[in-house]
């Protein structure tokens, strides 16, 4: 509601769409106010951007859209030091590197940037341009055949197609790929016709890539090579077509709002058109394109597994007014059950632990009911909250509170999720 006063106050863009949606529904003035509201998120949601602003004609940043000048793309303080940082994210040569020297740039990359690209990679280039071909095809056919992969539970379900979360320019068709017991194939696209196929097949590439990371990563810490793929038991992998339109005044939205990634490892496929940002020494560092590149990063269970030693880094994806862009993720994450807590190889007395042990399930509840929350802001991390031996608060404390098995491993303990959802 909050949110509803603030961009009615200060909004000259929104009366065309709500007073649109208003005639559509003929309903009273006095309604108005929340139903305008009610409706946009559920357009958004259902829908997403592209059909908005076939279905509106729009021509200019719905209000609904326009974030808080401190989240925008251009807030002072973040452009001063996009200007300042010429280098780019490292690039790692899975063919060109072996041995110890793989091992090093792996391990600078993760801890001096939590993010990497990947050529020679061992998936091939045909394969990944169906895939962005397929993707992009995807989203450029009608409405109907679209909604045809939202299954009735929506963003909660298996395959859901939709706007983004947080009001992002940005929408996306997210589909569960494993394991088996998650997957509804029945949703995933019929058109084009070859896409279920493509999908099967990038799906089972990119997590041997996984696996083949996060070997490497562990030797990288000094751990047992299978370390970190044991500590995700039967690993969700989820994957997320991006589709962000083309927008009227790129300087007021965000493709999606700064976050860390909550699961182990994510690999991105991007195509030519560029807007994915990185966080670093204060300022925002463009991840610029690469030909048939990966680019992979360390995300929130990996840095707790490290016990802090590589970085989960905010990032985000600012907009264009010039052409869409389509970007293809695969979230490699432990299973639910698992129980995380930092790697027993890397903790003793000179390096306590500096994140409890919990189980994954947990996490994600308490990341989303934090980071989905209105007045979460833009650079908070879920992560940086759950440290030890800084900023562990009680409400975190509740998150974690029942666990009783040992670290990275997959048991199915008690759930503390009940104390969430009562906060
Ligand atoms: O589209 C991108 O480049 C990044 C997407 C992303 O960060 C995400 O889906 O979590
Ligand atoms: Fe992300």
């Amino acid at each position: 509601m909050a949110a509803m006063t603030m961009s009615r106050a200060n909004d000259r863009f929104s009366s065309d769409i709500s007073s649109r949606f208003h005639e559509l529904k003929g309903g009273g003035v006095k309604e108005e106010l929340t139903t305008t509201f009610a409706e946009l998120t559920r357009f958004h949601d259902v829908k997403g951007v592209r059909e908005m602003m076939k279905s509106f004609r729009v021509r200019e940043v719905p209000s609904y859209y326009v974030k808080p000048a401190s989240e925008r793309r251009y807030a002072p303080a973040a452009e001063a030091a996009v200007n300042s940082v010429a280098q780019g994210i490292p690039c790692i040569d899975l063919e060109a590197l072996s041995g110890e020297g793989l091992l090093r740039a792996i391990a600078s990359a993760c801890r001096d940037w939590g993010f990497f690209q990947v050529v020679n990679h061992g998936v091939s280039r045909p394969l990944v341009e169906r895939m962005g071909n397929e993707s992009s095809e995807f989203f450029a056919q009608p409405l109907e055949e679209k909604l045809k992969c939202s299954t009735p539970a929506k963003v909660a379900g298996p395959v859901h197609f939709g706007g983004g979360g947080n009001r992002d320019w940005r929408d996306v068709l997210k589909l569960n790929c494993a394991p088996a017991s998650i997957v509804a194939k029945e949703y995933w696209p019929q058109s084009p016709a070859g896409f279920r196929n493509t999908l099967e097949e990038y799906v089972a590439k990119q997590q041997a890539l996984a696996v083949r990371l996060l070997k490497l990563i562990s030797e990288s810490l000094g751990l047992e090579t299978n370390f970190l793929v044991e500590a995700c038991g039967d690993p969700k992998v989820v994957v997320a077509i991006n589709h962000y339109p083309p927008c009227p005044d790129p300087s007021l939205t965000m493709g999606i709002k700064a976050h860390s990634d909550p699961n182990t490892i994510t690999m991105l496929m991007q195509d030519e058109v560029g807007g994915l940002q990185v966080f670093k020494d204060d300022g925002w560092i463009d991840v610029r394109p690469l030909p048939n590149a990966f680019v992979v990063n360390v995300g929130d269970q990996l840095q707790i597994l490290s016990n802090g030693k590589y970085s989960s880094c905010l990032h985000r994806v600012v907009n264009n007014n010039r052409q869409a862009r389509t970007s293809i993720a695969t979230f490699f994450s432990p299973s639910h059950e698992c129980t995380i807590a930092p790697a027993p190889g890397l903790v003793d007395e000179l390096n306590p632990a500096i994140y409890p042990k919990f189980i994954y399930a947990d996490y994600i509840k308490a990341f989303y009911a934090q980071t989905l929350a209105p007045n979460n802001s833009n650079k908070s991390s879920f992560l940086a909250g759950i440290e030890l031996h800084r900023n562990y608060n009680s409400y975190t404390k509740k998150c974690f509170s029942k666990v009783s098995s040992s670290p990275g491993s997959c048991t199915t303990s008690e759930s503390s999720v009940s104390s969430i959802r009562s906060n």
